[in-house]
Formats: structure tokens, sequence, C-alpha cells
């Protein structure tokens, strides 16, 4: 990784390789066009904000990414490997992986299970997965990711009894068993008691600047998005609008006018 530089306390877009590339994405429902001509592109080692009104597309963006969405247009590269067109599973396998905006776990299966169950299970169920014997580095690899997001004291216990927050941070390790190239967040901190807001993005910037993982995030909290963000792309009613480093994009008279009609 590239780490960002500064030039005189301001944020420099790294010259780093770019690992995410989405070039022109277009997408409609019936009569809606969620998408119309989207670029995007995510650098190596940045964490990469994605804000907008309700309806501007963001989800349906992260959608067409992880191939749960085919596209009408446009593409998207992971580093060389065209994703437009292939299926979720073999997305996530070149290297990308998503946290949802709803905590998705398995309320029955212990907090070292979620994490296992995310392991590489090319050709098997889930549950399969799970019962299989489990590599010993895999293993590892969980309990480490259970105590870096400071849930070892819950380890065994089952995922159902965790808090929204804790939930969240469960989840966040589960997405990063796989050692993805690039972490798309939903939401992160929607729905989180504030207690563990704070936990949510000390997690998110510290795997940032410690390991380099590299994040996409959409989020509405203007906060968390100052806090966490390298560069913020701004979409409105289908498009990009702007993007920039998080001040100047956030500041710009066609953000404010969009999202406060200033
Ligand atoms: N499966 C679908 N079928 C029909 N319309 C859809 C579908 N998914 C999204 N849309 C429409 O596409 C547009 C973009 O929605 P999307 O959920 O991507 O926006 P968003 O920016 O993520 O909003 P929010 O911030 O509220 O989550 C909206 O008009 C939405 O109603």
């Amino acid at each position: 990784m590239v780490p960002p530089t500064t030039d005189g306390g301001e944020y420099v877009r790294p010259d780093a390789e770019t690992v995410l590339r989405v070039e022109g994405v277009e997408k409609t429902f019936g009569g809606v066009t969620a998408l119309d001509g989207v670029d995007l592109e995510v650098r190596d080692g940045e964490i990469v904000g994605l804000v907008g009104p309700n309806g501007a597309g963001k989800t349906t963006l992260f959608n067409c990414i992880m191939g749960e969405h085919d596209v009408d247009a446009g593409s998207v590269h992971l580093g060389d490997t065209e994703l437009t067109g292939m299926n979720t599973p073999d997305i996530v396998q070149a290297g990308l992986s998503r946290m949802f905006q709803l905590a998705r776990v398995f309320p029955e299966l212990t907090v070292r299970e979620n994490v296992l169950i995310n392991q590489d299970h090319s050709g098997e169920t889930m549950l399969t997965t799970l019962f299989r014997e489990t590599d010993e580095e895999v293993v590892r690899r969980a309990e480490e990711l259970i105590e870096f997001v400071d849930l070892t004291h819950l380890i065994d216990e089952q995922a159902g009894n965790l808090s929204g927050g804790q939930k969240k941070l469960l989840n966040l390790a589960c997405t990063l068993l796989s050692e993805p190239d690039v972490v798309l967040l939903d939401e992160p901190t929607a729905g989180v008691n504030p207690n563990l807001v704070d936990d949510i993005t000390e997690s998110i910037t510290e795997l940032n600047r410690d390991r380099g993982t590299t994040f996409l995030v959409i989020e509405h909290d203007m906060d968390v998005v100052h806090e966490i963000s390298d560069h913020v792309y701004v979409f409105a009613t289908a498009t990009n609008l702007t993007d920039g480093e998080p001040n100047a994009a956030l500041n710009d008279p066609r953000v404010l006018e969009a999202y406060f009609g200033e």
C-alpha cells in the first residue's frame, strides 16, 4: 500500500494504484433510473466516503459492484479483473467484501462460528463449511479479528444475544476473514448506540492505518464522514455530483443545494 500523503495539512490523493474502478455504470428498475453513468475510483490504502440524499443510488451501486444486480451499461474492475457480469461468490473470491446496513448474523451460532462461516466455501454450502475441520490458521485469524473488534469476551456467546452495535462489529470481523482488497461498508454506524459508534470508527481507521485495508463507505453521519474519509464522492439523483477531499466536497455549493436547498 502507498500511504496517503499530506501537503500543508491537506490530504493529497495518493498516487497509488486504483484498486476499484467503476466506469459509466447505468441501472434502471422499470421506469426508475437508479444509476445514470456513475464513475468512481478507490485507490489502494484509501478510505473513500460515498454520500448523497436518500434514493440517490448509493446502495444500488454497492449491489452492482457486488454482482447482486446486473448493470445495464458500464463496467466495474477490481485491479485488472473485470467484475461486471460475475456472480457474488466469485466477486468475493476476487477480493471484495461487503458489510450490510442491517447487521446480518446467524443468531443461533456463536460469535466465533459467525466469523468462521465466512471462510472460503466454494463448492459447499455455508453450513457444511462450518462443520468441516477448519484450518488452524483460519481459526487463529478469526479469533484475532474477534479480538480486534473487542468481542473476545463474547466469543462463545450466541450472536442473537449481542446488541445492535456489537452485531455490526461482528459483521465487520466477518467481512475481513477473506482478507479482501477492498471492503464496502453500508452505513456502518446507522442504528448503533452512540457509545459504540467510536468503537466502529476506530476499528475502521485502525484497520486502514495499521493493516492497509481499503474501504468504500456509505455513511449519512457527516461527522463520521469527515472523521474517517480521505476522499468523498457525493451523489445526487443517480449520478456523481462532485468528489474531493471531505471539506471541499461537502461544502461545494451544489452539494449544499442538493442537501439543504441553500
Ligand atoms: N430493487 C429495486 N426495484 C425498484 N426500484 C429500486 C430497487 N432498488 C432501488 N430502487 C430505486 O432506485 C433508486 C435508488 O435507490 P437506492 O436504495 O440505491 O438509494 P440510496 O442512495 O441507497 O438511498 P438510501 O440512502 O435511502 O439508502 C430509488 O429511487 C429506489 O426506489
